[in-house]
């Protein structure tokens, strides 16, 4: 894999790929409690989606879980993600306001990464993009089919305009249909990592058939797997003990 991304002390691109635990809970004690029990587990990396937070919709709320999740993990990397309904989260909300929680959430100081979706205006993207970097916040630049998956050209153009649009860690999850649909995925990581990509990537089939393409990612090409703890956030994640005990087996093997 070409080029890393390095957040706290968590490389991405090298090696083993690194575990993120999603945090979904609904109130603040909820994500307290669920932070909490995380620590245990030592996740590489935490990804809040406060989309399923029931007052996602209050900036206010928003920074102080922020605050409290950042207080009990301070050592582990922080993803924030808003998912929007029609990439598979659990709530809608405006155009506008997706694009304040987020600014909001980069001027925090409080978070490492945020996930911006490729499916916004590009200059939505290329908005969020430069807000981020100019606070030293990392940008996935994500894309969710939960219905399909898309032929091999059409996952490595996205993931390629995710890279040029200057995410630093593209990616792109996708629903298999059939065994044939995870090969796909699979073969288009393999040649976006050896052919486009300049920097880590992060993909993933879904469901029960897709596993393998979470616990593969050393092979062919994905930085960073979701593995659940409380409740998984997409289908085919699985429990994070298990994982890194794949993940290691697959490590040693190499
Ligand atoms: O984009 C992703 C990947 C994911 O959808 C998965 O399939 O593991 C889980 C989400 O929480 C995360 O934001």
């Amino acid at each position: 894999m070409s080029g890393t991304v390095t957040v706290k002390n968590v490389t991405l691109g090298e090696g083993i790929p690194k575990i993120c635990v999603p945090l979904v809970g609904t109130t603040l004690s909820g994500l307290r409690e669920e932070a909490e029990a995380l620590k245990a587990l030592a996740p590489d990396v935490v990804e809040w989606r406060s989309d399923y937070f029931n007052q996602v919709e209050d900036l206010g709320a928003v920074t102080e879980a922020l605050r409290e999740i950042g207080q009990l993990l301070p050592e582990v990397p922080l993803i924030f993600t808003f998912r929007s309904a029609r990439e598979g989260g659990e709530k809608e909300i405006s155009t506008e306001y997706y694009i304040r929680l987020n600014e909001a959430a980069i001027a925090s100081g409080l978070v490492d990464i945020v996930d911006v979706e490729l499916f916004n205006e590009e200059a939505d993207v290329r908005r969020l993009i430069a807000a981020a970097h100019e606070q030293a916040v990392f940008v996935i630049v994500s894309n969710h089919d939960f219905q399909g998956t898309p032929p091999l050209e059409e996952i490595v153009t996205r993931l390629r305009r995710a890279q040029e649009l200057g995410g630093d860690l593209p990616k792109i999850a996708v629903m298999p249909q059939k065994a044939g649909d995870v090969l796909t995925l699979l073969a288009a990581t393999n040649l976006m990592q050896e052919q486009y990509a300049d920097r880590p990537i992060i993909t993933m089939s879904m469901a029960g058939e897709g596993v393998i393409s979470r616990l593969a990612g050393e092979i062919f090409g994905s930085a960073l797997t979701f593995g659940a703890a409380h409740k998984p956030s997409a289908p085919g994640q699985v429990a994070v003990t298990e994982l890194r005990r794949v993940l290691e087996l697959l490590h040693r093997s190499l």
